[in-house]
């Protein structure tokens, strides 16, 4: 894996579970929207050779923001987002190998604009790990909770899931750019579904390695989210 890596955000979702005017990535947070924060974290980062956003097209948040606060950000690229997420980081693969002529080898990582919690800390971590791993790397957190599988009704219980060894994906999720590409493509062809990167490596035969991450890199999904977040933000900046 070459050494700078390329940063894909998948930034093309509507957030219809935080019912908000405005998908969600460009709601205000802390004194700036969620995906500032989510750029901060790997703009300016000394192994970062740059980053692909995937936005919906005609996106007037995204066009706002380029036309203003991220006017004057070199290695900052848009790609058309997707029907899916898998679709949307596809495309971003896309762009950098057809667009940018990027190497196949080069390292790349996803992340969602709607995970403005990471922190350089664990985004080192992964990256350590993941230069080192072939089959990838995810950034996740053990599960602690006992966890219920539900009946056929989604009311009741049918039995406890086994917890041990489950982990809670998080994400930058990283590969190498040839490694990642074809196994997103090949499982859209076999219309597998893919709700993350590890999950179409996995299908792809690999066993990408978890890494342990800081629960407090939430996804902002759900209105309560937002709290949660800011809390966060403010308690790292101290
Ligand atoms: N077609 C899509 C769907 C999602 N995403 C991005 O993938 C990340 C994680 O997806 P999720 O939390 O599901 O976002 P939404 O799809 O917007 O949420 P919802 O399912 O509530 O609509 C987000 O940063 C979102 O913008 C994307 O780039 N393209
Ligand atoms: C990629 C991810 O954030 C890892 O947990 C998650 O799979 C995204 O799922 P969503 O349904 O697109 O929010």
């Amino acid at each position: 894996m070459s050494n700078k890596i390329w940063v894909v955000i998948p930034a093309a979702g509507v957030g219809v579970r935080m019912q908000a005017d405005r998908p969600k990535q460009y709601l205000p947070l802390v004194e700036k929207t969620v995906i500032e924060h989510t750029l901060e974290c790997f703009v300016g980062h000394p192994a970062v050779a740059g980053i692909v956003v995937a936005v919906s097209d005609g996106d007037p948040f995204w066009a706002e923001l380029m036309a203003t606060t991220l006017a004057t950000q070199r290695n900052l690229y848009t790609a058309p987002g997707g029907r899916e997420r898998a679709d949307s980081v596809l495309n971003a693969l896309t762009y950098l190998t057809d667009t940018l002529h990027i190497p196949p080898e080069t390292g790349v990582l996803v992340h969602d604009a709607a995970r403005p919690c990471l922190s350089r800390q664990d985004l080192n971590k992964l990256l350590a790990a993941g230069y080192m791993e072939a089959a990838g790397a995810i950034l996740a957190v053990p599960v602690r909770d006992t966890m219920k599988r539900a009946q056929a009704d989604g009311a009741h219980i049918s039995h406890t899931e086994e917890r041990n060894g489950l982990w809670h994906a998080l994400t930058p999720q990283m590969a190498t750019l040839g490694v990642l590409q074809a196994a997103l493509a090949d499982a859209w062809q076999k219309g597998l579904a893919v709700t993350d990167e590890a999950s179409a490596l996995e299908y792809a035969g690999l066993h990408p390695i978890l890494v342990e991450g800081d629960a407090r890199n939430i996804k902002i999904t759900r209105p309560a989210d937002l709290a949660l977040a800011t809390f966060f933000l403010r308690d790292v900046a101290g």
